[in-house]
This record gives structure tokens, C-alpha cells and sequence, in this order.
């Protein structure tokens, strides 16, 4: 009932700045999911009618060209950054008067991380925009958006991982004027249906967790519920249950191995090890010590067990493509090991090269191809074999944020020198300024994503926004340090609000 009265709500808007506004608040309660097709249907009209994306209404109106101009470049409209021209005066900047406009200059501010390289308008709105909001924030005398803007200042929207900000938002939601108790219900019970579908699939992946017995392995994290996380932050979606339950797999058994290669293995056992996997025979277990043969046989049986799955599904005969994400894999951490063990360090660039296999990227985001795609095609198959460019980006987002969190710890455990390290010794940069580096790099490889998601490419939309959440989800993993390893107190908070606790 609640689903059909929105439906009509989508329906029956027709001022282009309250359909822009329903379709935003519906994607950051979360409910987007259910009206893909009417959302489509009305930016589709928008683009079309105003110029392709120009002036929405003809109204000059900061906040409302922004919600355009950002709800467009979201859904794939390839719309010109020159539409904020309108907004600067003769010698070019942009007008004072913008600034009291908290609303626009927030909408401007979300705007601007839909940019590409080389759009410099909006990396001007985007300094423009930032400065105004950091000084105007604390005076603001709505309570409601200063917190909306604060939460923004600390990441934007494009960057966030999307169930945590639904949880976040309904609550900012409920508190605002002219909240709609219909989309707040509906947001309410969805949410709350969408998590009881997780917590069967924690469950369910939870019993594989114990079978395999890899918690005991005392040199190794057991973090099943921080790997199940990963995958809401990627694919919250009820429907992809299989997909997450599968990739909970594959993350589990990624964190296990990783801490073989970084913690506990010898150069000769890593050695034995990467050899089995690119063997991908089980009588290759007999070279190996106990401990990597009870990972070779976990890591075996699962991943023949997916290809099984996809073989009985779909026709397509893919182990070969699992095995070599996984051997490409192992290789790269037999690399990372050799550059630990002679105590060389490489450059930012060599180390990246390598670090973004290592980081598991394409592993992860190959197997989700499969989990949550059907029919599968051949021409993606090849595409993906290289690990097109929307792979790498996303990888090199997940291994810059990763780096930045975790570092540190690790160099005490004893671990290869990461990106912060090979740009201190590249450069002779402090610490402090090498971060900030890899904090901008981050937003440059953001930029490159944006791109390549409009791009035309045998993936899937929905593959590429996956591939944006894996970015995201990185992002909010180690935002405050190492989410993962460590089970910091934000990340305890993440389960709590999206796994255990229901809205009430
Ligand atoms: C899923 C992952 C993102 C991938 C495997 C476990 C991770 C949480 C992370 O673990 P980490 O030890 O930080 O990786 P690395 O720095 O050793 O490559 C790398
Ligand atoms: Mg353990
Ligand atoms: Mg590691
Ligand atoms: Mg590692
Ligand atoms: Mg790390
Ligand atoms: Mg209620």
C-alpha cells in the first residue's frame, strides 16, 4: 500500500524541482531500489526538455541547478559543467551573494564530486563551495542542515556507502520540516525488512565460517562479520542474498590468505603456496604445511563449489576465470613478500601497479560478476580478463583507503613498505604531507571512475555501481583507522545500526 502511494506520488509530480527533490530524498531514505522506472522516466523528460540538462524551470536558483545537474550525472546524463556559469559575475567569480545560500551552496558542494579530470569549473565550485560551508556552518541557525552539512564536510554524498547512509538519513529525515510521513514509514519498514533478509544471510554464512575452521588459525583474523559488512556497503539489495553470501566467502578467504603472505608464512612456504593455487591442484596440498593445507582445501572447495553454481545456472564454464583472480592474487602477495624479506622499497608507482591486485580488487569484483550477473556473456568475460579501467579505479580506491588506514600497524607487524612509505622515500615528503597525497589521489581516482561509469562497456550499470561501492565501502571502512583488522569502535557501531538494531 505504502509502495503504491509513492508510486503515485512519482506519478503525479510535475513541478521539475519537486521531482528532482522526491527522487533525491527517495535515494538517501534508501527506497530508490523499488522505482527505478519512474525515476528513470522523469530525469529521462528532465534531460530531454530543458536543453539537455540546462537550466532546470529557467529558474536561476543555485540549489535547484545543482540537484539537477548532480540527479543527471548520478543516472549516466552527460550534462555540462557550464550550467554553474550562470552563477559567477563578470570577472568570473562566482557572486558573494551565493554564500548565505547554506541550501545551494551545500547542493553545489555535492555536486561538484560528480566531476571528471580536467572539469575546472567545478573544482572551483567545489573549493568555492567548501570554503563557504566550513565557515558558515557553526552559525547556521537550522540545527537540521548544519548536521547535513557537517556529515557532508566529513565525506560527501557520491562518496558514502549507501545502506550506512539511509540508516543516518532517516533519522535526519524524521527531524526535518516538511518530512512526508508516508516516505518515512515506508523508509522505516523497509529498512528493517532489508535487514532481517541480512541477518539470514550472516547466518547462513556464518555456519560455512565454522566448517572451514579457518577462525582457529590464531595467526589470522576472524573477522566473518566485518567481510559480510564489505558486501551490504556493495550490494545491500534483498534480492542479491546469493551474491552476498558468496562474496562473504571470498572476502573471508582474501583476509585469511593476505595474513598468510603478511604475517606468517615463509618465503619457501609462500612460495609452495602460490605455486598449488596457479596449479589449482588439490594433490599440490601434499608440498604444504598443515596450516596453508587446510587454507588450499578451503579456498578449493568454495571456489569450485561458486563455479559449480554458475555452471548448473548458467552453462558457462568459469574456473578458469576464478583460478586466475586468485593466482594473479597470490602472485602479487608473493611480490609484496620479496620486497619486505630484501628490504626494498619500491616506487609509488611499481608499488601501486602490483598493490592493486594485491588489495583484491579485481578478485572481488570478478566473483561479484558472476554472483550477481545473468546471463553472463562472453564479451564481458574477455573484457573483464584484462581488469578493464572501472576495476583498477575501484581497486586503487580500496587499496589508497586501506593504506591509509591500516599502515600503520602494519609496518609495526612487519609488512611491505605501502603507498604513505614509497611517497615519503620517493620524495623525501613528511608523513602528514604524504597522506594528504594519497587523500588527493583518492578524489582523482574518484574523478576517473566517474568517467568510466558513463563510458560505454559490457557491464552493466548496476555492475558499475557496485564497482563504485567497493570504493565507497573502503572508504567507510577505514575512515577512521583500520575498521577491519582491528573492530575499532565505528565499526562495532556499523554492525549494531545495520545488522542487530531494528527502527523502532
Ligand atoms: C578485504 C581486504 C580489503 C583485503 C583483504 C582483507 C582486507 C580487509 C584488506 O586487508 P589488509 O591486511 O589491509 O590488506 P593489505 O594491506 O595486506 O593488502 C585487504
Ligand atoms: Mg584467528
Ligand atoms: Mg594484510
Ligand atoms: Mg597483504
Ligand atoms: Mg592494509
Ligand atoms: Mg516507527
Amino acid at each position: 500500500m505504502l509502495k503504491a502511494q509513492v508510486r503515485m506520488m512519482l506519478h503525479n509530480v510535475v513541478d521539475p524541482l519537486e521531482q528532482l527533490e522526491l527522487i533525491d530524498i527517495l535515494q538517501r531514505l534508501g527506497l530508490s531500489y523499488h522505482f527505478e522506472g519512474e525515476i528513470k522516466r522523469i530525469l529521462q523528460d528532465l534531460y530531454n526538455i530543458n536543453d539537455h540538462g540546462g537550466d532546470v524551470g529557467k529558474t536561476k536558483d543555485l540549489y535547484a541547478t545543482a540537484l539537477k545537474f548532480r540527479l543527471l550525472r548520478q543516472h549516466g546524463y552527460n550534462v555540462s559543467q557550464e550550467v554553474f556559469n550562470h552563477f559567477k559575475d563578470e570577472r568570473g567569480n562566482f557572486k558573494a551573494c551565493l554564500c548565505e545560500d547554506m541550501k545551494g551552496m551545500l547542493s553545489l558542494y555535492e555536486a561538484s564530486f560528480l566531476s571528471i579530470e580536467g572539469e575546472n569549473i567545478l573544482e572551483e565550485t567545489r573549493d568555492f563551495s567548501t570554503k563557504h560551508l566550513e565557515e558558515n556552518v557553526k552559525q547556521n541557525k537550522d540545527q537540521n542542515l548544519s548536521t547535513i552539512v557537517s556529515h557532508s564536510l566529513e565525506l560527501p554524498l557520491h562518496w558514502r556507502m549507501p545502506r550506512l547512509e539511509s540508516r543516518w538519513f532517516i533519522d535526519v529525515y524524521r527531524r526535518g520540516e516538511g518530512m512526508n510521513p508516508i516516505l518515512l514509514e515506508l523508509a522505516e519498514l523497509d529498512f528493517n525488512m532489508v535487514q532481517a533478509t541480512h541477518q539470514e544471510d550472516l547466518k547462513q554464512v556464518s555456519r560455512w565460517w565454522k566448517s572451514t575452521g579457518l577462525g582457529e588459525l590464531n595467526f589470522a583474523r576472524d573477522r566473518l562479520v566485518e567481510n559480510f559488512l564489505w558486501t551490504v556497503g556493495v550490494i545491500f539489495q534483498p534480492q542479491f542474498a546469493y551474491a552476498r553470501t558468496m562474496l562473504t566467502k571470498v572476502m573471508a578467504l582474501i583476509t585469511t590468505i593476505d595474513d598468510v603472505y603478511d604475517l606468517y608464512g615463509t618465503l619457501d612456504e609462500l612460495e609452495l603456496f602460490t605455486d598449488a593455487v596457479e596449479r589449482w591442484d588439490i594433490n599440490a596440498t601434499n608440498q604444504l604445511p598443515d596450516y596453508m593445507k587446510i587454507c588450499f582445501f578451503a579456498l578449493h572447495n568454495s571456489v569450485n563449489e561458486m563455479a559449480f553454481d554458475t555452471l548448473k545456472e548458467q552453462g558457462f564454464h568459469i574456473i578458469g576465470n576464478l583460478k586466475k583472480v586468485w593466482a594473479d592474487m597470490c602472485r602479487s602477495y608473493l611480490l609484496e613478500a620479496k620486497w619486505y624479506h630484501s628490504g626494498y622499497t619500491p616506487s609509488l608507482q611499481e608499488y601501486i601497479e602490483n598493490a592493486c591486485i594485491s588489495i583484491a580488487g579485481p578478485n572481488m569484483l570478478v566473483h561479484t560478476y558472476f554472483f550477481v550477473t545473468n546471463p553472463i556473456t562472453r564479451e564481458a568475460l574477455d573484457y573483464l580478463e584484462e581488469y578493464p579501467n572501472i576495476i583498477r579505479w575501484s581497486s586503487m580506491t580500496i587499496r589508497l583507503a586501506d593504506d591509509l588506514g591500516t599502515s600503520t600497524d602494519e609496518l609495526e607487524r612487519g609488512d611491505v613498505p605501502k603507498s604513505i612509505q614509497c611517497y615519503m622515500n620517493e620524495t623525501g615528503a613528511s608523513e602528514e604531507d604524504a597522506c594528504k597525497y594519497i587523500r588527493n589521489l583518492i578524489g582523482a581516482t574518484w574523478m576517473k571512475m566517474n568517467e568510466d561509469r558513463v563510458a560505454s562497456s559490457p557491464l552493466s550499470q548496476a555492475f558499475i555501481e557496485i564497482a563504485l561501492n567497493y570504493g565507497r565501502m573502503a572508504q567507510c571502512m577505514y575512515q577512521h583507522g583500520d575498521g577491519h583488522g582491528v573492530g575499532n569502535h565505528e565499526t562495532k557501531d556499523y554492525i549494531s545500526s545495520l545488522l542487530i538494531q531494528s527502527i523502532p
